[in-house]
């Protein structure tokens, strides 16, 4: 790894470019804020500079201040690892500095990476360069002048989107915005940067100190009633992270007492939510997740991915509609295989459905969204799958007809094929166990919706080879999926760890508590959903396929619940057909059915561990609070 550095050139023409390199990112080390110090430091003194541009190495203006610092403040609880930056160096050595700076961006500038672009008195940005605060994402707020600038260059609600949920844009959106003063080639954008710092130097352009500009913030009343809304908002759908409303109190003493007190409040609350909870979790996120895409034997022993640009879905019902969807937006072309015409057109009207519904949210342009259907083709047989990539079996979980399915498709496919099982449980030597070709065999099992859902769970068992292992998480990069490579048990990772969690929840229902104060307690303590609504959603076949697998394979350790089969035999399944715990009615929130309680009631009779028929209450509320929380 080559060491950070940054390094100054003065050129003839009187400007000093002040270049940042700390790869792959330029993230701000303490070395890189240290000789950033030292050369503005220099600048100012050295009589043959006229003005300063500042950028980053390799394409890259900053990814930000380096997060490695953030967790040795955990490690320690010590701030002092902090830079104490936000005024000494940003206000009083760049802003308000004798001499100018201009930004020459390129690439990416988030967090304090943009926040040291946002102190210089313009920024030049290269096409297609990502601009950024996404703090938020990591439990802190911007905690160098982010909170205070931004909203007076871009105006404040739209600082507000980009800081609470952590949105870049880009540098034409920015140049639109105000946020970037010129968008200009990667080759010229030095060139331009140096011209304009000097048109600062002799008044052809404006020398801007963004903290004080206020046209762009409106009247003080228009500011803070979207504060307000902002508030609402943030109550309503993150109460559980203080950094937003945390956020908006920075910005509110900005607008209300002057930039330079916002930026003293910021500087207090950055380090205060620096040592939350939130911020040690969410960091811990941040690293864990890239530390998933190191495997050992399989990332560290040269290997190059294959090219995969055919892929076979077979079963395009939920789960094979959406892995299809995720895999034609980003340009892999499918065969969608089916049992009949029927269940064919079914598939590809909700992957239909599905690239419309990313279109409507604005995450898929119209052009793109009809190049992905044209990459979608549906057979009946397994005619097209003779030069397939990877085939993904996504049927039912059936073991035989899995079995089946991969015994036919060993035969069919090229010898390179990865043979994959979407399975979220069943062994994958199980499923392979019919087959030859066992170093082929691999589980990418997706999470509901597969289209939208980042998760990739890479199941490997002792026989998959290591460029299978490779290819799939290279594909799960590709399709922008987290892919995680776990060995091959019941339930894998994700299962194994949410069946117990279910079993608790069946099993307090079948005590006699509220199934929907059940599913309240947990979203209220921060989950999405509870583990009812959620069953809704993945729909009953799957429950009572995979407690049938738990079962099996945990004999005597599993509690049988009976309500899912009740609610089968009912006609219920969930979400999908509209009847489940919850009705769903198009346009309003899941309502509690009260239709279902008669079935509750004979579930609790059947499974009967109701200590003398009666329900504990007492007992239990003692038991759930402690259970759930
Ligand atoms: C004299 C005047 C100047 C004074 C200057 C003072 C400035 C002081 C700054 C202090 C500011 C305090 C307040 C600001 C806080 C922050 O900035 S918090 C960080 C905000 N930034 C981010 O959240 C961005 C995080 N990174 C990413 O989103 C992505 O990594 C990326 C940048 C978009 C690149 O993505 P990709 O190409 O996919 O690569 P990755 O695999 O994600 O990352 C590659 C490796 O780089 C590491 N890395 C990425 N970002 C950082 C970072 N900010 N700090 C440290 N390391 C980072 C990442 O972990 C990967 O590492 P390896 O896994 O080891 O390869």
């Amino acid at each position: 790894m080559s060491k950070a550095e940054v390094t100054m050139e003065v050129g003839n023409d009187g400007v000093a470019v002040i270049t940042m390199s700390n790869p792959p990112v330029n993230a701000l080390a303490l070395a890189i804020i240290a000789g950033l110090k030292e050369k503005y430091a220099e600048a100012m003194r050295r009589n043959d500079v006229k003005a300063i541009v500042v950028t980053g190495k390799g394409g890259r203006f900053s990814g930000g201040f380096d997060i490695n610092v953030f967790q040795k403040v955990h490690k320690t609880a010590d701030l002092s690892h902090l830079p104490d930056a936000s005024i000494d160096l940003l206000v009083n050595t760049v802003e308000d500095a004798k001499k100018p700076s201009v930004a020459a961006v390129e690439g990416l500038a988030l967090g304090g990476g943009l926040e040291v672009a946002l102190a210089c008195h313009a920024r030049i940005a290269a096409p297609k360069t990502q601009l950024g605060l996404p703090e938020l994402s990591l439990g802190v707020i911007p905690g160098f002048g982010g909170t205070q600038r931004l909203p007076r260059l871009v105006g404040l609600s739209k600082a507000v989107e980009m800081m609470r949920l952590s949105k870049s844009i880009s540098s034409e959106e920015g140049y639109k915005l105000g946020l970037v003063d010129a968008v200009v080639s990667s080759e010229e954008l030095l060139k331009v940067s140096r011209r304009w710092a000097l048109d600062i130097v002799n008044k052809r352009k404006p020398w801007v100190r963004s903290l004080h500009q206020t046209d762009k913030l409106g009247s003080v009343s228009e500011a803070l009633e979207i504060l307000k809304i902002s508030r609402q908002q943030a109550k309503k759908t993150v109460p559980h992270l203080p950094q937003h409303q945390a956020c908006l109190d920075v910005i509110e003493e900005g607008i209300v007492h002057g930039g330079y007190s916002g930026l003293l409040k910021e500087t207090k609350v950055f380090n205060e939510l620096v040592l939350s909870d939130t911020a040690k979790g969410l960091i811990h996120v941040f690293f864990a997740q890239r530390a998933t895409s190191k495997v050992p034997n399989v990332t560290d022993i040269g290997l190059k991915p294959r090219n995969v640009k055919k892929v076979a879905v077979i079963g395009g019902g939920l789960m094979g509609s959406g892995i299809a969807t995720a895999l034609i937006i980003s340009n892999i072309y499918v065969v969608l295989k089916e049992v009949n015409s029927e269940y064919l057109l079914k598939g590809i009207k909700t992957i239909e459905a599905n690239v419309r519904g990313l279109v409507t949210k604005g995450k898929l342009t119209q052009d793109k969204a009809r190049k992905a259907l044209s990459m979608l083709k549906g057979v009946l047989d397994y005619s097209e799958f003779k030069d397939v990539d990877m085939v993904i079996e996504a049927v039912i979980e059936n073991i035989p007809l899995k079995q089946k399915i991969f015994s036919e498709i060993e035969k069919i496919c090229s010898p390179h094929c990865i043979l994959a099982t979407n399975t979220s449980t069943i062994d994958l030597n199980l499923v392979g166990e019919k087959i030859s070709s066992q170093d082929r065999i691999i589980g990418a099992h997706f999470f509901s919706p597969a289209h939208v859902m980042p998760l990739l769970e890479v199941v490997r068992t002792e026989k998959t080879s290591a460029q299978v292992i490779l290819d799939l998480m290279t594909v799960g990069k590709a399709i922008k999926k987290i892919p995680v490579v776990v060995r091959s048990c019941t339930g894998f990772a994700v299962n194994r760890t949410f069946f117990p969690y279910a079993q608790g929840a069946h099993f307090l229902v079948n005590l006699g508590v509220d199934l929907f104060r059940i599913d309240r307690v947990i979203s209220n303590f921060g989950l999405p959903m509870g583990p009812f609504q959620l069953q809704d959603l993945s729909g009953y076949g799957v429950a009572e396929a995979v407690g049938k697998e738990f079962a099996t394979a945990f004999q005597g350790r599993t509690f049988e619940s009976p309500l899912v089969n009740l609610l089968l035999k009912n006609g219920r399944n969930g979400k999908q057909n509209g009847r489940g715990y919850y009705i769903y009615e198009k346009g309003s929130k899941p309502r509690p059915d009260p239709s279902v309680l008669p079935i509750i009631e004979e579930s609790r009779r059947l499974a009967n561990i109701m200590p003398g028929g009666k329900v504990l209450i007492s007992a239990i509320k003692g038991g759930f609070i402690a259970f759930c929380i």
